[in-house]
């Protein structure tokens, strides 16, 4: 086996978010995304293989993904689906291809991901807007935060953290000896299981594990196949040998059932819906017998997120952001505001009435109308889903102030939707949602914070994101205190979504996931195993002890 030599400690540029474009009207950044959507929309749609050890499997299984704008249209891509032998096939490769890689020298794994974000950030910056904008609805805005920026910033971050946690090392020695830790990937491979709703997450699933040395099977969404595609290219044209990361978009039982049965499952890294991780949960479970190591298992998944505003908050900016916070990407964010909890007199004299004002001036459109504040949701199921939340809240006497309405005739259109109640715990304050409805519960104004804080914490099983809005510092610091444990990301005077990563590392805790953080050093603990070395300059000479004699 060879050693590759190190002739110098290397340390990565200084990396910094990477800058967002507005794609304001008559701007050059406009016209050329506008471009690049119509020769997708004209090109579409495209063939998507499966990809084993670099190589394009075409399996003949054949399903779509969808533009969610015009459902009966042109799909976006046609992929050929997996199956379990795929799989096997695919694990095996990757295990053969691991060595190779992680006995590089850090800083060429580094080397890959770091030129990928360039290529993201200037090569392919519209296309990879133009796919997630055609396959997942995000208009400009939300596509560039998501596919452009956060990509970039999740892989150079990412490496940046890679190299300070490789430089944790131990800073005691006795005399004579020298202690050292070597952060090793798994022992095995890692699957990755990625949501629709963010480009960017697909990349950063697959990403984490592999920048420190493991090897990842890859299921991506069925709703976000091309987008991801692009991205398994985009890593194999900066240097991504074949084998690391193995694409196998198709049904998800069969081809995750191959990989949690496998002895060398390693660790998971998910996100996506609370449910699907618990049952994925008790599958690796099911299977502690087989595996070679006790599988690591990271899941971030669903919110059920708050907007707490407090009887002296500036009632402009809570309106701005929690219109922001529930209807951007029409509520498909695992961060998007939900509930929301106003004083009855601030909510009855100005923020109700403020509130539904603005959101009338709200239009829905395809995104390549580029005028439109929200797009359709993502599909037939989603749609469904969410119209029979807003039935089931109707029934139960909620109070539908706006929207309570859609239109499926040509795309998943459901009007930005709110909801008054009068019961904190109805049906549409405690399930997540996943689209555009936010229910308020105007709560009496002379309710103490304790109660509030209290129904606010206990209504759901989530612990993703929340805010506070106010001015009183005692009375934020006291939400703060009492609502410690209701998030994982905490917010005063700021919306409860649009998390950046090197700001506000990302994750949510209790049922919203195992809050490892996103974009953060410490989610790559999750991906090594680390390994002690300590090494003795000199012989012992005898055995006995100095009190012996
Ligand atoms: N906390 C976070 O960081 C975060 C971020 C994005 C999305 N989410 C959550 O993701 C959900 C929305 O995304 P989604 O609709 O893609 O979620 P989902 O759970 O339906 O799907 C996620 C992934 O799991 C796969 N999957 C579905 N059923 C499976 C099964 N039985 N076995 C194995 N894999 C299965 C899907 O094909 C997909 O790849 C929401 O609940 C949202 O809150 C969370
Ligand atoms: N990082 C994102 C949430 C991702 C979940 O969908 C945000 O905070 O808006």
């Amino acid at each position: 086996m060879s050693v590759a030599p190190t002739f110098g400690v290397t340390t990565l540029p200084t990396v910094a978010n990477e800058p967002m474009r507005n794609y304001e009207p008559g701007s050059a950044d406009r016209a050329k995304l506008k471009v690049a959507m119509d020769e997708m929309a004209a090109a579409m749609p495209f063939r998507v293989p499966c990809i084993v050890n670099g190589r394009q499997v075409t399996t003949g299984r054949i399903n779509k993904q969808i533009n969610p704008a015009d459902h009966s249209g042109k799909p976006l891509c046609e992929y050929h689906e997996a199956d379990a032998a795929l799989v096997q096939e695919a694990i095996e490769g990757a295990l053969k291809a691991k060595q190779g890689w992680a006995n590089l020298p850090w800083n060429e794994r580094a080397a890959v991901f770091m030129k990928a974000a360039d290529l993201i950030a200037t090569k392919y910056r519209y296309k990879i807007l133009a796919a997630t904008a055609l396959g997942q609805a995000k208009n400009c805005w939300q596509g560039e935060i998501d596919a452009a920026a956060e990509t970039c910033d999740f892989l150079r971050f990412g490496c940046t953290y890679v190299q300070q946690l490789y430089a944790i090392q131990p800073t005691a020695h006795a005399p004579t000896t020298w202690n050292r830790m070597e952060y090793r990937p798994l022992e095995g491979f890692v699957l990755a299981i990625s949501p629709f709703n963010f480009t960017a997450i697909g990349a950063n699933l697959t990403f984490v594990p592999a920048v420190v040395g493991n090897v990842t099977v890859w299921k991506p969404s069925p709703m976000a196949v091309y987008s991801n595609y692009l991205i398994y290219q985009i890593f194999k044209e900066a240097g991504l040998p074949d084998g690391i990361i193995q694409f196998l978009p198709g049904p998800a039982e069969p081809i995750v059932g191959a990989a949690l049965a496998h002895r060398d499952f390693a660790g998971l890294h998910f996100t996506g819906s609370t449910f699907v991780f618990r049952t994925l949960w008790k599958q690796i479970a099911q299977n502690v017998d087989k595996y070679r190591s006790y599988p690591r298992i990271v899941g971030e998944t669903g919110g059920k997120n708050f907007h707490l505003v407090l009887k002296d908050a500036d009632v402009d900016n809570a309106v701005h952001q929690s219109i922001r916070g529930a209807f951007e990407y029409q509520g498909q964010k695992c961060s998007a505001l939900s509930r929301l909890y106003v004083p009855k007199s601030m909510w009855e004299n100005s923020f109700k009435a403020k509130l539904l004002a603005e959101i009338a001036k709200i239009t829905l459109g395809p995104t390549s109308e580029f005028e439109h504040f929200m797009g359709p949701v993502i599909a037939r199921h989603s749609y469904d889903k969410i119209m029979s939340l807003v039935d089931a809240a109707r029934k139960e006497g909620g109070d539908i102030l706006c929207g309570g309405t859609g239109d499926d005739s040509v795309g998943f259109f459901i009007q930005p939707t709110v909801i008054e109640t009068k019961e904190p715990r109805s049906v549409t304050m405690v399930n997540e949602i996943f689209g555009p409805v936010l229910t308020v519960y105007a709560y009496p104004d002379d309710e103490p914070l304790e109660s509030v804080c209290e129904t606010i914490d206990t209504t759901t099983e989530y612990a993703l994101t929340g805010s506070v809005f106010g001015t009183d510092r005692e009375a934020i610091s006291q939400a703060s205190n009492l609502l410690r444990n209701s998030s994982g990301m905490w917010y005063t005077n700021s919306k409860c979504t649009g998390a950046v990563v090197g700001q506000q590392p990302f994750g949510g805790a209790r049922g919203s996931g195992t809050n490892d953080k996103a974009g953060s050093m410490s989610i790559f603990y999750r991906f090594i195993s680390a390994r002690t070395i300590k090494e003795e300059f000199l012989p012992l000479g005898h055995y006995s002890y100095p009190h012996m004699g």
